[in-house]
């Protein structure tokens, strides 16, 4: 069997490639980054370590690389043979490759009809349907029929963190032993892609917002804060106890919302959160407050990890949810001259103010409760 990955970086080689080579599948790694591809080609293997106290590693064979700027024919090629194809290059990514799947999948369904699952397993709610509408945008109208008969983009949510590293050999890579993986399987074409540790499910929204919104959600509050106050790792900002208590705060609010609109059992979901916590608190990962706290401007947006369930959490209190608002205006407070988005925030707040920035990029209203708890706390901490 033979599988397509977009993104050879920390959970494409780290998560997907892993499991997907654990399954069977001789794994063709899709990048941009020459040097990484360079390297899957010349090693055909590399380790994945498990930061734990056991430092156990697993040996992931069978891959190779095409850099998609110097052969986007043998990227074709490869979707044309492929029995699974995945990605994770972010979410801002997504538009790019969408141009060399629809034109692997064209071809392909000119070649032979056996149906193919596109699974984007990004940081994001709907990131497969929204690949799908990238790919859509690149074909014919009268193409579409054909791939909806054969291809599926079934949505999923991805867990394993996995932090950025330098290791000896540049291809290995350290990951938390702890990973989830949830495809939707309502729209599949064919038979489920067998891949071992996929767990399959009738409809994600729950498991992707529990997800996004108990890991992600606590993870950013974490790095923002954490910034804020000076800290450098995640660790780190977890032993300051401050920190620690607005994580807990906002989780708890985050997990009143998601318990309210899925019915979650409360016992359950606080051990979810605990066990969360417990995984931000490894000792042996050390992981940079600067990429979880990356691209703010997305953190921010309307569906993702902050103003989502704030908003959620809204629609059946009568307050703003306190943490998850400091959590926010401590995004607001973000600086890291490497990170275009956090420049890019600090400019329009720069530019246009504070209120009016977030307000873009949250898509809230100026004199909505949230952008007032906001703001508020920007002004107690700015
Ligand atoms: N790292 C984690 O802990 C973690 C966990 C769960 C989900 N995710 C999600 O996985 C996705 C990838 O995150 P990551 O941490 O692995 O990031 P990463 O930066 O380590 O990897 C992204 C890879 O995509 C490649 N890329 C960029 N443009 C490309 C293009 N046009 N074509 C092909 N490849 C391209 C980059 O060169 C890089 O190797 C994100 O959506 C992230 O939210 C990350
Ligand atoms: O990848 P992002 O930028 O959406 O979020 C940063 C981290 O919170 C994230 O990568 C986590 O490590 C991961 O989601 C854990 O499953």
């Amino acid at each position: 069997m033979k599988a397509v990955h977009f993104g050879a970086g920390n959970i494409g080689r780290g998560f997907i490639g892993l499991l997907l080579d654990q399954s069977g599948y001789e794994v063709t790694f899709v990048d941009v980054n020459d040097e990484v591809i360079t390297a899957i080609n010349q090693d055909k293997s590399y380790q994945v370590h498990f930061a734990d106290d056991t430092s156990e590693s697993s040996t992931v064979r069978h891959i190779s690389g095409i850099n998609s700027m110097k052969d986007p024919k043998a990227v074709t090629n490869a979707i044309i043979e492929a029995d699974i194809v995945t990605t994770a290059v972010g979410p801002n990514i997504l538009p790019i490759i969408a141009k060399a799947v629809a034109k692997g999948l064209g071809e392909r369904i000119d070649i032979h009809r056996k149906p193919l699952a596109v699974i984007a397993c990004e940081n994001m709610i709907g990131g497969s349907t929204l690949l799908k509408k990238y790919v859509y945008q690149e074909i014919e109208e009268m193409d579409r029929e054909g791939f909806d008969d054969l291809f599926s983009f079934p949505d999923a949510a991805v867990d394993r963190i996995v932090p950025n590293q330098t290791n000896e050999n540049l291809l290995d890579v350290t990951v938390e032993p702890y990973y989830e993986w949830v495809v939707e399987k309502a729209f599949i074409q064919g038979e489920l892609p067998e891949i071992k540790g996929i767990t399959y499910v009738d409809e994600l929204g729950p498991y992707i917002e529990r997800k996004l919104f108990t890991v992600n959600t606590g993870h950013a509050a974490t790095a923002y804060l954490g910034s804020y106050l000076g800290h450098t790792t995640i660790f780190e900002a977890l032993q300051d106890k401050t920190i620690l208590d607005m994580l807990n705060g906002a989780l708890q609010e985050s997990g009143q919302a998601l318990i309210e609109a899925y019915g979650f059992d409360v016992k359950t979901h606080e051990a979810y959160i605990q066990k969360i916590i417990s995984r931000f608190q490894n000792p042996h990962i050390s992981d940079e407050v600067n990429r979880v706290a990356r691209g703010p401007l997305r953190k921010l947006g309307p569906k993702d990890r902050f103003v989502r369930p704030a908003s959620m959490y809204l629609e059946f209190t009568s307050d703003a949810p306190k943490y998850l608002s400091k959590a926010m205006a401590a995004a607001l407070l973000f600086h890291n001259q490497a990170d275009e988005e956090a420049v890019q925030l600090q400019k329009m707040i720069e530019e246009k103010g504070v209120k009016t920035a977030f307000t873009e990029v949250s898509g809230l209203e100026q004199d909505h409760p949230i952008t007032q708890a906001v703001i508020s706390e920007y002004e107690k901490m700015n």
